[in-house]
């Protein structure tokens, strides 16, 4: 099956170096440069510089050559969240699409699925998450994944492209609550950031994790998923992942926020996307929407517009009344 990626950051190209060993893969990278680069080194050295490129694996800066490789195949949208509108605006109608973004578009409040349904109606689309830092995909390190579309054709053609023996994918019929699941845990892993900077302990990291994952199933049962997602690799997985593993972009901005950087500092040294930095306010608009109560969130929306700092998002948190645990 001819698979391309579109989008060269780091998932984009760790995702396109794993299917390349077992089908034709070429992975578009939109500045020509970098792609002669790694044309020539057989390297990322602006996204992914821990792992080679395998021989197969094309790289190609040529759109339409791009598009044309996945004329029967599958097309895979690697980049952030601000672009996958534009992406999948510029997809040929008919076509099987995946996309790679954890977020919620910012302009608009939509999740992928339904930037998909109102810029392509027509084509087979999905989402595929999960608990799965790129350079450890790179590396050939176990990890899961789920791949979530209600068209079922489209789930079982993900699995025959993506799982590996290193890479195992899950298939799952509500790409709603997976959304919600990679959307609401950057947000989160940016909380458990800042908490973990302050020094705050282990039982204040574990107390954001479980509040945390009970905002993320209030909005997303709000927003039409299943609870059971929640428990699943895009609910609590990924957030375990994100909330406590230092290779996340998502938690080393919180660690930083906390150790008094600015945001915007934060941002230009990262040199990568921190979608949680983005998704964070219209998670809370989308939560108000529905009257959602989602005071962690809230939190984070304040530290990152610098209307609280670290310790007033802890002493507003703490100083809520006792309520029931659900
Ligand atoms: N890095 C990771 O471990 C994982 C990332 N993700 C998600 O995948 C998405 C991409 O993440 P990364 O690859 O890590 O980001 P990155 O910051 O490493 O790379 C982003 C890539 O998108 C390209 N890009 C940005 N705007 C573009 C546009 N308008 N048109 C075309 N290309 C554009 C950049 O040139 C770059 O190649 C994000 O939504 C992220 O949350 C999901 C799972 C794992
Ligand atoms: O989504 C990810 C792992 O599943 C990557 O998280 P960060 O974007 O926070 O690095």
């Amino acid at each position: 099956m001819n698979i391309t990626v579109l989008g060269a950051g780091a998932w984009g190209t760790a995702l396109a170096a794993s299917t390349a060993s077992r089908h034709p893969t070429m992975l578009w990278a939109r500045d020509p440069e970098q792609a002669a680069h790694m044309r020539a080194l057989r390297r990322n050295e602006r996204y992914l510089p821990e792992a080679g490129l395998p021989e197969a694996l094309q790289v190609t800066p040529d759109f339409g050559a791009a598009l044309a490789h996945a004329r029967d195949g599958l097309l895979v949208i690697a980049t952030p969240m601000a672009a996958l509108r534009e992406m999948l605006a510029s997809v040929p109608e008919h076509a099987s699409v995946w996309w790679l973004c954890k977020g919620f578009e910012a302009r608009t409040g939509l999740l992928g699925h339904e930037v998909a349904r109102e810029v392509q109606p027509g084509a087979r689309a999905g989402v595929l998450s999960g608990p799965s830092f790129a350079v450890e995909v790179a590396r050939g390190l176990p990890t899961a994944l789920v791949a979530a579309t209600t068209d079922a054709a489209l789930a079982e053609a993900a699995v025959q492209a993506f799982h590996s023996d290193s890479l195992r994918v899950y298939t799952s019929a509500d790409p709603a609550g997976v959304e919600v699941g990679g959307a609401v845990k950057n947000v989160l892993a940016i909380a458990t950031g800042i908490a973990d900077g302050m020094g705050l302990g282990l039982n204040a990291r574990a107390a954001l994790i479980t509040r945390g994952l009970a905002e993320m199933t209030r909005l997303g049962l709000a927003l039409g998923a299943r609870a059971e997602t929640f428990m699943g690799l895009s609910g609590l997985g990924d957030l375990v992942l994100t909330a406590t593993g230092d290779l996340s972009r998502n938690r080393q901005v919180g660690l930083k926020l906390a150790g008094g950087q600015s945001l915007s500092q934060i941002l230009t040294e990262l040199g990568h996307v921190a979608e949680g930095v983005y998704s964070a306010p219209t998670v809370l608009q989308r939560a108000r929407e529905w009257a959602v109560e989602m005071p962690i969130t809230e939190a984070v929306v304040q530290v990152l517009d610098g209307r609280f700092t670290a310790r007033q998002g802890l002493e507003y948190l703490m100083g809520r009344s006792a309520r029931s645990e659900w």
